[in-house]
């Protein structure tokens, strides 16, 4: 029972995988759900081998009465903002600046309008997930965030990691649930950040569960086995462990290839199944990250350029 057991658990992860994060199904929806029912008869007649990463697992038990607090032992700061070319060439000053070098590479990063959120993983499972907060303390989503069916439940990386990326509402999931709200007289949402924020600060998981939520990964927090050298390795590492990240990203020479690609998205923002609200730029090397260091409350090594509201 435990080996069948184990099989099923990995085939429905792996569909899982590739629907959701690789947006690429490899079975029938009915497939999916035949395997899964099977999967949870036998979890019902063997309980004892029923494993924290099965898919069964992802929508919780009972609504919780509060969430608890989390403290990010590696603070979850916020970015230093840029509204035009003349800010972001400012910006490029200061890093060479405090470079000391004319050669700086930088990574472009779509800026996803939804809210910040920290994945924890130990011996490779998911252990708890939190949302910002304060960029200190956070609440613990961990049974809401299981819900999204794009986080992975188990990753091969053993080592413990953090993980930090943006959870979002896609703009389709965003306009059936004002529907739906509408037709029950309930308030919508304004926007898709403010449904992704209520649909995560709902005590119930089942209620997170029916939200559609998505999720992007962007970079690492706590890692002790960490040794890359560049934060667009981090980004391929990433994806590489099965988490979802934003294919758009783009290594950029220097600034006038990043005020291309701002621009480029400028235009082609409107084509997005998601809303963003800018464009994120960070310095490439870590160790020159580290050089530059950060101000009371965001890096010296990355910019928000901030689209016209
Ligand atoms: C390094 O810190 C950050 N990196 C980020 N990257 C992307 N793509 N989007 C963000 N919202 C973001 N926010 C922060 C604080």
């Amino acid at each position: 029972a435990r080996q069948k057991l184990d099989t099923l658990r990995d085939e429905l992860n792996e569909y899982n995988y590739q629907y959701h994060v690789l947006d690429n199904p490899s079975v029938s929806d009915a497939e999916y759900d035949a395997k899964m029912k099977e999967l949870k008869a036998m979890e019902a007649e063997f309980p004892d081998l029923v494993t924290p990463d099965s898919p069964s697992q992802r929508i919780g038990g009972e609504p919780l009465d509060a969430f608890e607090k989390v403290t990010h032992r590696v603070p979850m700061l916020s970015l230093g903002n840029a509204f035009n070319e003349e800010e972001l060439k400012d910006f490029d000053r200061r890093v060479r600046e405090g470079l000391e070098t004319d050669n700086v590479t930088y990574v472009c990063e779509l800026k996803i309008d939804g809210l910040a959120i920290s994945l924890r993983y130990q011996d490779g499972l998911f252990v708890q997930g939190a949302t910002r907060g304060d960029g200190t303390t956070g609440e613990d989503i961990t049974s809401n965030l299981k819900t999204i069916r794009s986080i992975p439940l188990r990753i091969k990386d053993r080592s413990p990691i953090e993980v930090r990326g943006e959870a979002f509402m896609p703009q389709k999931a965003f306009v059936s649930l004002n529907e739906a709200r509408e037709k029950n007289e309930e308030e919508p949402f304004a926007n898709p950040r403010n449904a992704a924020a209520g649909s995560l600060r709902q005590l119930d998981p089942k209620i997170a569960a029916k939200r559609h939520l998505d999720i992007f990964l962007y970079a690492v927090g706590e890692w002790e086995s960490g040794s890359l050298e560049t934060h667009s390795e981090r980004l391929t590492y990433l994806q590489e462990l099965g988490f979802k990240t934003n294919p758009e990203w783009r290594k950029c020479k220097d600034i006038d290839e990043v005020i291309q690609y701002v621009e480029e998205w400028v235009e082609k923002r409107a084509s997005l199944s998601y809303d963003i609200d800018g464009i994120v730029i960070k310095v490439d090397n870590l160790e020159a990250q580290e050089q530059l260091g950060f101000t009371a409350k965001s890096p010296r090594w990355a910019v928000a350029y901030k689209f016209p509201a």
